[in-house]
C-alpha cells in the first residue's frame, strides 16, 4: 500500500505545493552537491560579468534530486525568468516556437524529460541552441518556404532521469553537462532539518540522520518521509520528532533499517529465490515484479548498486553478499553461475 505513496514519481497537487515551499531559491540555500555548485557559481558568476547568458546546462541523474530546484535557483541567480516545461507536452516544432517566441533576453528555458521531445522538435533545438535562430517553412505546396526566426540569446536547461538515452548531437550543444548524485546522510540530515523548521516542527539530531540514512539519498523522499512521521508526532501528541518515533514511523510504513522499500526489497527477494541471485536482466525483473523498466533503471537500480547490494555484470545485475547479509539470507549460489 505505502510504496506508491513513498518511492513513486507520481505527485498530487498538494505535494506539488508542498515541494514549492520546500525548495531553496539561493545556491548557498541548496544543500550537497557541493563540487556541482562550485563549478556552477563561477560559470554564472562570469556571465553575469560579460553580460552573456549561461551557457546551456543539461543536468542528468535519478528522480528527486533537486534537478528542477537546481534551474530554478540558477534562473534566480541570474536574475532572469524562469520558463519552465517538458518534453512530452512539446509536440510540434510549433508548440516550441510558441515558447521560444516568448522569451526574454538571458532567460532560462527549463525543458524536464528533456529525453521525450520529439524528433523533429529537437532538431528545431540545434539551431535555437547553437546560433539562436529557428527556421520555420511558411505557406504550403508550392508558394513554401522556409522563414528564419531569430530569438534572443538565452539559456536553455535540460533535465532527464536518463541521461543515455539523449542523442548525441542533442548532448553536444550543452556546454555544462553535470550528473546529480545521490546525497550524503549528513546532507540529507541538513535538508529534513531545514523542512522541519519550515514546517514548525522539531526534531532531534539522532532522529533527523535515521530518517536521512532510510531515504534513499533522495531529498524527495526525505520531505516525504519527514512529511509522514510527522503525521505519526501529531496523532501521538508528540511535539518533538525523536528518533523512536522515526524508528516507529518508518517500521509501519515497511522501510527497512537500510532504507529499502517494498519495491527494493521485492526486487532482491526476486532475484535470490528464482534467480539465485543472478545474473537477471532488467526486462526479466521487470516483468516478475510488475514494475515499468524505466522505473526500475532510473530509480531503483541506481540506489542499489550505489549501495553495493547489485552489481552489474555484462549478462545482467547480480545481488551482492552484502544484501544477503542485510537480508539475512544464507548464499546459497548454484554453480555455473559466473
Ligand atoms: N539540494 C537541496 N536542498 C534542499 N532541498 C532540496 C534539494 N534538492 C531537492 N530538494 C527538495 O526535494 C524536492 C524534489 O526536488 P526536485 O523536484 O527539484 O527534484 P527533481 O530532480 O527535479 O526530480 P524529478 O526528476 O522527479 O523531476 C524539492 O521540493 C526540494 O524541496
Ligand atoms: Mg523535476
Amino acid at each position: 500500500m505505502n510504496d506508491d505513496v513513498l518511492n513513486h514519481d507520481i505527485l498530487d497537487s498538494d505535494e506539488i505545493q508542498l515541494e514549492q515551499s520546500l525548495r531553496p531559491t539561493q545556491l548557498d540555500q541548496y544543500i550537497g552537491q557541493t563540487q556541482l555548485k562550485a563549478r556552477l557559481s563561477v560559470y554564472i558568476q562570469a556571465a553575469k560579468q560579460r553580460e552573456e547568458p549561461l551557457d546551456h546546462v543539461l543536468l542528468y541523474g535519478p528522480p528527486g534530486l533537486g534537478k528542477t530546484t537546481l534551474a530554478a535557483v540558477i534562473a534566480n541567480e541570474m536574475v532572469v525568468n524562469f520558463r519552465t516545461t517538458t518534453g512530452p507536452v512539446i509536440e510540434k516544432q510549433g508548440d516550441l516556437l510558441a515558447i521560444l517566441n516568448e522569451l526574454a533576453p538571458g532567460d532560462v528555458l527549463f525543458i524536464d524529460e528533456i529525453h521525450r521531445l520529439p524528433r523533429n522538435v529537437e532538431e528545431m533545438l540545434y539551431s535555437a541552441m547553437e546560433d539562436y535562430y529557428v527556421d520555420i517553412i511558411v505557406g504550403d505546396g508550392e508558394s513554401s518556404r522556409p522563414v528564419r526566426f531569430p530569438l534572443p540569446p538565452f539559456t536553455l536547461i535540460g533535465a532527464t532521469t536518463r541521461g543515455g538515452m539523449l542523442s548525441q548531437p542533442l548532448r553536444d550543444r550543452f556546454g555544462i553537462v553535470e550528473h546529480m548524485n545521490y546525497y550524503t546522510e549528513q546532507e540529507l540530515a541538513d535538508i529534513i532539518k531545514r523542512s522541519a523548521k519550515i514546517f514548525a516542527m522539531t526534531i532531534t539530531d539522532t532522529g533527523a540522520i535515521e530518517l536521512a540514512r532510510r531515504s534513499h539519498g533522495t531529498p524527495r523522499i526525505a520531505n516525504r518521509l519527514l512529511r509522514r512521521v510527522r503525521d505519526f508526532a501529531m496523532v501521538q501528541n508528540k511535539d518533538v520528532v525523536d528518533i523512536d518515533l522515526v524508528n516507529y514511523a518508518l517500521n509501519l510504513l515497511k522501510i527497512d533499517s537500510a532504507g529499502l522499500d517494498q519495491v527494493d526489497q521485492k526486487i532482491l527477494l526476486t532475484m535470490i529465490n528464482y534467480y539465485h541471485g543472478g545474473p537477471v536482466g532488467v526486462k526479466t525483473m521487470a516483468a516478475n515484479i510488475g514494475e515499468e523498466i524505466d522505473t526500475i533503471e532510473s530509480m531503483y537500480e541506481p540506489y542499489l548498486l550505489q549501495i553495493g547490494f547489485l552489481q552489474r555484470t555484462p549478462r545482467g545485475r547480480v545481488v551482492t553478499p552484502a544484501a544477503y547479509q542485510h537480508l539475512q539470507i544464507p548464499i546459497d549460489k548454484e554453480e555455473g553461475e559466473k
